[in-house]
């Protein structure tokens, strides 16, 4: 991951907003920036110890460069002048050597520097750097240096650097005037610099390593190493290639029956008497819910790669549905592995996948639910692996799945940034989606990451209460540990035994979350709250009566949190609320439980 550093620090609370950040950087050749020694030592107090403090000099001699750098006391010293090998090698601390870049001259002197890192900037105008200006970068193509050592400077802000890092790939980015305003260090700018230099090399990060964060990875036993790397080349080209895109699409319109509505909820909007809320209606796609998006997209896979046999877990019966409905369309065989706990609570979709022609496996250990589904799920494509594939249903699993389901989700998304804009000229104030293992969830989100002024919220639940050990709230009351493949966030005793998760909402109750909402929960970018059985249910009666939709129980948790959420905003703000599935599946449970409620 490109590493970052904020450059010409001068004031404390500058300091303290650069913690994200790798490196900080202080001045001490003439400039606007410049602190003495003692100054520098102060601010450097400020900064986590394990990030990096550079001084930057401009033909200082090597009594005061290491003056500095024992009293601040600096890890690194950054060379901006006219500095011999001589003093670059005799320097106690890795040292960074800048180039003026105006052609492919200076670009082709970098490989001649003795200095452990080079550092190229646009030419200086009043000082010897911090011009805020930006040089061609396409003058390193031919520059022959290892990306490894490269530092990019010059003129970088949170608008360019994502593409900065794009095409010259380098070990740091360095940034001073971009994160000013007016001339002084700016506390927002910092933390949108880092974020979003963090953000664009996190995404080129998963897709080499499979790691959101510390979140992620490929923790499968060796029998399924050599299929889950086979799934991650032949994903990584079927993404990559038009022709699959294209069939993908086709099929979403024709078969699933997309683009689906973002319907303006007007009775909503009054009762709540706050914001005006917006549906996104997953419960109109072909089988009733998101899943089928996911589906779709990787029985073409499976098809692609020339498996012709699908494996797939379910927990209420909707991925276990749409997998059998994939299955049929393109004559796939297919089975589904069911906890037996939830075979008795959603009949009718069990019925639905036998109908269509699938074979549900039902899988008594364990809790007899999702979690043991999936295990098994595992254990039979490990013996099936040759000619299986695992048709994994939420953002779950070892690398690729978490990023391969989220990509096929993502459609919710595009189509709710495009639609949104097209009803109301902008994006909305807030997003609420449901979470168990997060796809509907991510494939919502995804698109919006990057719109830091769009609140999203997932929702998970709370069963019977956060106090009680009968809740499936994973991220208010999990820990790090490995879950079918994949280090993430999960319900586990102290000894790393897994606990059962509990919702009324079958498809909720799974006891980890996706890697990617974990890495999103610890940066701060999405919030998770959680929701219980009983205000969920309320929810369902709320939501049937006012709009005459009638919700599924995992997206009636995303509706119950709207609420609360909307009683904080105002009227000019915009809501939006994914509608992840229809209430079909959950009639037995609403005839059981609503009584008294309704
Ligand atoms: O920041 C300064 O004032 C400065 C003065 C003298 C030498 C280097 C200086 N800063 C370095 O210049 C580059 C680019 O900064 P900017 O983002 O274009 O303002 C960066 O490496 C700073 O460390």
């Amino acid at each position: 991951m490109t590493k970052v550093k904020i450059c010409g620090l001068m004031e404390p609370q500058h300091v303290k907003a650069a913690a994200g950040a790798d490196a900080i950087g202080f001045v001490f050749a003439p400039s606007k920036r410049r602190v003495s020694i003692e100054q520098a030592a102060g601010l450097a107090k400020h900064a986590p110890a394990d990030v990096e403090r550079i001084g930057v000099f401009v033909n200082a001699s090597l009594e005061d460069i290491e003056r500095a750098v024992r009293e601040v006391p600096l890890t690194m010293v950054q060379l901006h002048g006219d500095e011999p090998d001589e003093l670059v090698r005799s320097i106690s601390v890795p040292v960074i050597q800048a180039f003026s870049i105006r052609n492919t001259e200076d670009a082709a002197r970098l490989k001649g520097s003795g200095a452990d890192f080079v550092l190229v900037d646009a030419p200086g105008t009043d000082y010897r750097g911090g011009s805020g200006h930006v040089f061609d970068w396409s003058l390193l193509e031919g520059a022959d240096i290892e990306t490894s050592r490269l530092i990019v400077a010059g003129g970088l802000n949170p608008g360019n650097v994502n593409a900065a890092i794009r095409q010259t790939a380098p070990y740091m980015v360095d940034v001073s005037s971009g994160v000013e305003t007016d001339g002084r260090k700016d506390t927002m700018k910092i933390t949108e610099f880092i974020r979003k230099a963090k953000g664009d090399s996190m995404q080129q990060a998963v897709e080499k390593t499979g790691f959101f964060g510390k979140y992620g990875g490929q923790f499968v036993p060796e029998t399924l190493m050599k299929a889950v790397k086979e799934l991650e080349d032949a994903y990584a080209e079927a993404k990559a290639d038009p022709a699959f895109q294209e069939e993908y699409h086709t099929y979403l319109k024709e078969y699933v029956g997309r683009e689906q509505p973002l319907t303006f909820a007007k009775r909503l909007t009054e009762a709540w008497g706050g914001p005006k809320v917006y549906l996104k209606r997953e419960d109109l796609n072909h089988t009733g819910a998101h899943k089928i998006n996911n589906a779709l997209g990787q029985a073409l896979l499976a098809m692609r790669m020339g498996k012709r046999k699908i494996v797939a877990e379910t927990g209420a019966g909707q991925h276990g549905v749409a997998t059998a409905t994939v299955c049929a369309l393109f004559d796939l065989e297919c089975v589904i592995f069911m906890g037996e706990e939830d075979i008795k609570r959603q009949q009718l979709n069990v019925f639905r996948m036998k109908l269509l022609g699938a074979r549900v496996e039902s899988v008594t250990k364990g809790s007899a639910t999702l979690k043991d589904a999936v295990n098994e799920a595992l254990r039979y494509w490990v013996t099936n692996v040759e000619d299986t594939h695992y048709l994994i249903g939420s953002a779950l699993g070892p690398h690729p799945f978490p990023t391969m389901v989220r990509d096929f989700q993502s459609v919710i998304g595009e189509e709710t940034r495009r639609q949104i804009v097209e009803h109301e000229g902008r994006l909305p104030d807030a997003i609420l989606a449901c979470v168990g293992g997060g796809s509907n969830a991510i494939g919502m989100f995804y698109p919006f990451l990057k719109d830091e002024a769009v609140r999203l919220i997932g929702v998970e639940a709370s069963g019977e209460g956060l106090d009680t050990d009968k809740h499936a709230a994973t991220m208010s009351k999990g820990t790090e540990g490995v879950l079918h493949g994949a280090f993430m966030k999960l319900l586990q005793s102290e000894s790393g035994q897994v606990l059962e998760a509990h919702s009324v909402s079958a498809g909720l109750d799974y006891p980890g979350i996706g890697p990617e909402h974990a890495y999103l929960a610890d940066i701060g970018r999405v919030e998770y709250v959680a929701i219980t059985d009983a205000e969920a249910l309320e929810a369902v009666v709320t939501f049937s009566r006012l709009e005459g939709i009638i919700p599924a129980l995992e997206s009636a948790h995303a509706i119950s949190q709207a609420e609360k959420t909307a009683k904080e905003m105002s009227a000019d703000e915009i809501l939006v609320i994914c509608v992840s599935g229809r209430g079909d599946k959950d009639m037995a449970t609403y005839a059981e439980r609503l009584e008294g409620l309704a």
